[in-house]
Parts: structure tokens; sequence; C-alpha cells
């Protein structure tokens, strides 16, 4: 795993028969995923109801972009690990929901690379390198690339220091983000002083909010708990193979290894 051989993925990219007189959109989630989580996956699930339902976009395609080791956030397991989790949980929701892809590019760069210039690299990829995609009257359209986040990520936006003017506006303004209710956030304050880019913000509410973070997950590890159904059956046999997130001793490891069935 190197950008020497980085390809981008695009496997599950619908690039032909979409329907006319609709706006082809790639949603793409940029996070920590350490571990994925089953929200994380039903973020895609959200939007895509929601853009069904309320909007003239139809969804062509969707990613987990993980970010890189050089981000050094408390509790982020090695890339590779971290690219490998979210490969298992896209094939798992891929049995339901064929458009969801773990694209490397991020997770693979020497050097921290901030949200804005990711969604660059969609654009490129998408529209420059394949071309855009074709719908159902043979025309070729440009595909419109948006930001996927939780309302915490859109809270930071305000806080200062978190993300340049320069990034916000190009984001929020040439992008947009779809944005997906969290316990704990208060939504107001969190989209108050994004106003000017609200046309292009569209909040999505969960009708079952659920409170599952990758925090959580890592202290049920560190607890010796169960963490099935929280996290793809997939990812909890690889966190346990791969003895992910345990304590200093071992002994939370050791415990899931002494749970499993
Ligand atoms: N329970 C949830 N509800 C809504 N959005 C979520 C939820 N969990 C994660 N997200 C969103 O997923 C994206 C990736 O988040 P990230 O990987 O940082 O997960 P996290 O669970 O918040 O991690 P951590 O607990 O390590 O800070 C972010 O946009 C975040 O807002
Ligand atoms: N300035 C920026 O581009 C910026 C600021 C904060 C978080 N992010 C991104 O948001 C995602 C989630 O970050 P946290 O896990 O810190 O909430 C990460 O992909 C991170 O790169 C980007």
């Amino acid at each position: 795993m190197s950008l020497e051989n980085y390809h981008f993925p695009s496997s599950r990219l619908q690039t032909t028969d979409v329907e006319a007189g609709k706006i082809p959109l790639v949603l793409v989630a940029c996070g920590s995923f350490s571990p994925i989580t089953i929200l994380h996956l039903r973020m895609f699930s959200h939007a895509y109801d929601y853009v069904k339902a309320n909007t003239n976009f139809t969804v062509v395609g969707a990613y987990l972009s993980p970010v890189s080791d050089a981000y050094k956030k408390a509790g982020l397991a090695s890339s590779t690990h971290r690219l490998r989790m979210a490969e298992l949980a896209a094939e798992e929701i891929n049995n339901t929901t064929d458009f969801l892809m773990v694209d490397e590019w991020e997770a693979v760069q020497p050097a921290y690379m901030p949200t804005a210039k990711v969604l660059d690299h969609f654009e490129h990829e998408i529209n420059d390198v394949i071309g855009g995609v074709e719908n159902t009257n043979g025309q070729k359209q440009p595909v419109r690339i948006a930001l996927l986040a939780g309302s915490d990520l859109i809270q930071t936006m305000s806080a200062p220091g978190v993300w340049s003017q320069d990034d916000l506006a190009h984001i929020l303004g040439k992008y947009g983000a779809f944005v997906i209710e969290r316990a704990g956030t208060d939504i107001q304050e969190a989209l108050g002083s994004l106003k000017e880019w609200e046309d292009n913000i569209y909040y999505i509410p969960q009708l079952i909010t659920n409170e599952v973070s990758s925090t959580k997950i890592r202290l049920a590890i560190k607890r010796w708990m169960n963490i099935d159904y929280l996290v793809p059956a997939t990812v909890v046999n690889y966190i346990k193979e791969h003895g992910l997130y345990q304590d200093e001793d071992g002994s939370a490891t050791a415990k899931l290894k002494g749970n499993a069935r």
C-alpha cells in the first residue's frame, strides 16, 4: 500500500445509465474509522434515503476515506489496519447497498491532508480522469462530490483554528455537505456560523439516534466487553485476530479471544 501502486477505486461507481434529469452525486466520508462502526455505515444508508426522497440528486457512488497516520489522533490504529477494516465493512454493507468503496489515497499520504484537498482528489479522479458519468439520454454529466459527515464534525467548523476559512469556503461553497444528526450536537449552533453556505448543507435527522462511536468501542474493548452488533462481524474478528485497541498488558484482547465462539 503506497502512492506508487495506488489506483482510484471505481468498481462500484455507476458511470452509465444515470437517470436523466438528476444530478449525479458521490458522497465522501472522511474520518479516522478507528475502528469503523455500524454508525459509520448507517451514515451512508441515511444519506441515500434522504437524497432519494428529498433532492434532485442521485447517488452514483460513495467512499470511505480514512485519514493518514500523520493525523496522530489518540486511539488511531495504523492505516493498514483501518483500511482493511473499512474494506471488510464495505463488503458487508454492499450485500444490501451496492455503492460503497474505500479509497486509500488519503490514508497513504505521508503528511496530513486537509479535507478540502481530499475532496479535490475525488473531483479530479471522477470528473477529470474518468470524465463524469453518462445519463440515460447518452449525455455526459459531471458528478457532484459532497462531504458526508456527522453533525459533530460540522460543529468543529465553527470552532476557532480547526478549519481554515479558505477550506470552509471551498468545501461548503464548491462541494457541499450532507450532515447526519449526531446525539450531543446542537445543530442550530453547529450551523450558526455557516449560514452563507446553507443552500449547500443538507441536514439529515435520524429517526433512531444511536451514540455508537469509535472511542466507545475502543473503551469497551479495554473493559473486556463484547462489541458484537456495534461493529460489523468481520471487523470484530479482525480486531480480535490482530489484538487491536487492547490495554498495554493485552488483557482486553485475551478476554475477547476467550469469548470468541
Ligand atoms: N454515531 C454517529 N452518528 C452520526 N455520525 C457519526 C457517528 N459516529 C461517527 N460519525 C461521523 O463519522 C465520521 C467519521 O468519524 P470518526 O472516524 O472520527 O468517528 P468517531 O466515532 O467520531 O471517532 P472517535 O470516537 O475516534 O472520535 C464523522 O463525520 C463523524 O461525525
Ligand atoms: N481542516 C481540516 O481539513 C479538518 C479539520 C478537522 C477535521 N478534519 C477531518 O475530519 C475527519 C474527522 O476528524 P476527527 O476524527 O478529528 O473528528 C478527519 O478525516 C479529518 O481529516 C479536517
